[in-house]
């Protein structure tokens, strides 16, 4: 199967070819030409499964065949050996027909664990196939960032550059990637916000010299790959709750929407969903453009959910596409007026097929803490304030819907934001024994501008001086 940018000037590609690409030439996004369908039967039989069954099978549909079947098998199995549940992701229930799926039980404490654990081992065995090495590069508000350095630390065939907002991501977030002594990995604090880390790798990838030159390869949500091992859990949680005999709801806190994204690529492998909400903290586009039609960039809102700072969600592109018929002309229209002018407008007809498929809600800081604490009184369970956002606008759908359950997806352990977690609920979240000492880990990073040129020239001296010294 073939996977085609949503700007439509790019070659298509199998699978591997795009989990090696990440960004599209063209500067688009991949999405499989068309989605492999799982028979009810087939969603019915995941019942009971361990996690990494249901993974080989939905992953399998994706991949097609692409990788060896065994050798697909045990990165899968590899890949949640080391989670810290043997469920890998966990439902947790609060009150009547309010779950929460529990995404952090991997290295990082965050849900980008969950697909970069898997991705990690993917890149490495396609690397080593070919006699390759990649350049990795990747931006962060926090969590993508950690997940990708502990993906990647011990990887012979990547180096690995990831861009976060100077200043603007929690102190847990921030050593996670700061003290990791691996040679080939790399963190730089940028001056700016993340969607200016995000510009700046997106500008990386558009220079076809560098590009190929480093081999420059992408682990953010843009590479399709990501979102497609994101698939799964929404697979597992609903089957848990009596899918498909019955629709389940996802609240998913919402960002650079490769998360919620996900959950309507199961839905289109058939997975009976009764709603997808996009839960947004201030920084609320998704919610205006839903609202409005006008997708219009306003400046980021710092908050207690950092991670979900983020004004350009790049994988709203892929929606866009798919809602709008697959036709990549708007879409290329659409990008280049965001480009100018901060902001572009949905077509009607491709706005009524996004409204029909996705709700969304903007959550207030003192609603988050009020969230925090509320659960914390009436549950005795700590929410961290990414999921805080998913539980309220979980529980705004209960109060319409009460008969379907919500599943509220947990992205962020509570401990990788202790003070917000701590200020909401009187209670301090202690790490886990793994990353007891982190606090005390010698840090290593780079202040670099805001600056494609000067991050371009870093990655090259860098990335020469590792390979150098491989030799
Ligand atoms: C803890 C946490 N929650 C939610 C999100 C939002 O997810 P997405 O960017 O896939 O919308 C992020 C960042 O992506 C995150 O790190
Ligand atoms: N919140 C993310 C932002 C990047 O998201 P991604 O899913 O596109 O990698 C982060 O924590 O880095």
């Amino acid at each position: 199967m073939l996977h085609i940018s949503t700007r439509g000037e790019a070659p298509a590609l199998p699978f591997t070819d795009a989990l090696m690409t990440g960004l599209a030439s063209d500067g688009g996004l991949y999405l499989p030409e068309r989605f492999p369908a799982l028979s009810h039967d087939a969603i019915a039989g995941f019942a009971g499964r361990p996690y990494a069954e249901v993974a080989e099978e939905v992953l399998g549909l994706l991949a097609d065949g692409e990788i060896e079947t065994q050798a697909f098998a045990a990165m899968i199995k590899d890949a949640y050996a080391g989670f810290r549940h043997p469920a890998v992701c966990p439902l947790v229930q609060l009150a009547d027909n309010l779950f929460v799926l529990e995404l952090f039980h991997g290295p990082t404490l965050a849900f980008k664990d969950v697909a970069m654990q898997l991705l990690g081992r993917l890149m490495d065995h396609v690397l080593a196939a070919r006699g390759q090495r990649a350049t990795i590069v990747g931006a962060t508000s926090g969590d993508t960032g950690s997940a990708a350095v502990a993906a990647f630390e011990n990887s012979s065939r990547a180096d690995v550059f990831i861009l976060y907002p100077h200043g603007r991501v929690s102190e847990v977030q921030r050593r996670q990637m700061t003290t990791v002594a691996a040679p080939n990995v790399h963190a730089l604090a940028i001056e700016g916000s993340f969607d200016d880390c995000q510009a700046i790798v997106k500008a990386l990838f558009g220079r076809e010299d560098f590009r190929t030159e480093m081999r420059l390869s992408g682990v953010n949500s843009i590479n399709w790959a990501r979102v497609a091992a994101q698939a799964v859990y929404y697979f597992t949680a609903a089957v848990a709750l009596g899918a498909p005999h019955r629709e389940v709801a996802f609240s998913v806190p919402t960002g650079n929407f490769g998360d919620v994204l996900a959950g309507w690529v199961a839905r289109r492998m058939g997975l009976p969903i009764a709603g997808l909400t996009i839960a947004t903290n201030a920084n609320d586009i998704l919610v205006r453009s839903l609202a409005s039609g006008r997708y219009e960039v306003t400046g980021v809102v710092p908050t207690t959910s950092p991670s979900m700072d983020i004004q350009v969600s790049s994988n709203f592109e892929r929606l866009l596409f798919d809602a709008g018929g697959r036709d990549p002309e708007p879409v290329r229209r659409a990008m280049a007026s965001l480009r100018q002018s901060g902001a572009f407008t949905i077509a009607p007809e491709t706005l009524a097929r996004i409204r029909s498929e996705f709700e969304a809600e903007a959550i207030g800081e003192a609603e988050v803490a009020g969230e925090i604490g509320t659960t914390w009184r009436e549950a005795g369970y700590l929410l961290d304030p990414h999921t805080a956002i998913a539980v309220k606008a979980a529980r705004t759908r209960l109060a319409r819907d009460p008969a379907t359950p919500v599943v509220a997806l947990s992205t962020a352990h509570p401990a990788k934001f202790p003070d917000a977690v701590e200020a909401a609920s009187g209670v301090r979240p202690p790490l886990p024994p793994h990353l007891a000492d982190l606090m005390g880990r010698p840090e290593r990073f780079t202040v670099l501008p805001n600056d494609v040129d000067a991050v371009a020239a870093f990655l090259s001296r860098e990335a020469r001086a590792v390979r150098g010294q491989a030799a």
